[in-house]
């Protein structure tokens, strides 16, 4: 694997090697050792897999207790990923990485704690899958408005309409009145 550094310096984009044949492909997804040059002794301890249609933006979600590195991929579709730092402290606070992550690139983002995390539904559908640094905790969990404009993300809505949101995501808050990481 190849580890491609962001603006970010924490976030990074992980190309795969993948090994193509007349029976299809194989690659390997997840290595210990490949995180010991980003986050030595990480450790892994819940793998989620969800689907969406075509317009889901799933986020912005962190836990600020209990919070959770993410290792994300997608199996099948193609999302627009994002990581938004919401480390008060951070020289980059309020900064957010967005890259393409799909089932031809097959690249993934390592999305640090500190960081909120969501991702928008470009293709008619999206298999997504993730490992997690620590266990679901929704007591802990806060969110940020997909469309906040102090946070500026560019989004890639497809025929020019709003997303399909929960409604927790909905009734997320604006950076600057959300509880952050100190
Ligand atoms: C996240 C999660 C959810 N759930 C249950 C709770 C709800 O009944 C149902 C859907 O949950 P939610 O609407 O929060 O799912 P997403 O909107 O995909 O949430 C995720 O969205 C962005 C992309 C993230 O990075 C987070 O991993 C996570 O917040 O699954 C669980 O049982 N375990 C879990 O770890």
């Amino acid at each position: 694997m190849v580890l491609v550094d962001t603006t970010i310096p924490e976030v990074k984009i992980i190309e795969p090697r993948v090994f193509g044949d007349d029976r299809g492909f194989f690659m390997e997804t997840y290595r210990q050792s490949w995180f010991d040059e980003i986050v030595p002794d990480i450790q892994f301890v819940q793998d989620n897999h969800s689907k969406s249609v075509k317009g889901t933006l799933r986020g912005l979600h962190y836990q600020l207790k209990n919070p959770q590195g993410k290792l994300v991929r997608v199996v099948q579709g193609s999302v627009y990923d994002v990581a938004v730092d919401v480390r008060k402290g951070s020289p980059t606070f309020g900064q957010h990485v967005g890259v393409l992550l799909d089932d031809k690139n097959r690249r993934q983002l390592w999305v640090p704690e500190g960081f909120a995390h969501g991702f928008y539904v470009v293709s008619d559908s999206a298999e997504f899958v993730y490992k997690c640094t620590d266990y679901y905790a929704p007591e802990h969990e806060h969110s940020i408005l997909w469309n906040d404009p102090d946070v500026g993300i560019d989004w890639p809505l497809v025929d020019g309409q709003g997303p399909l949101l929960s409604e927790k995501d909905n009734a997320a808050a604006l950076l600057k009145n959300a509880k952050v990481f100190d």
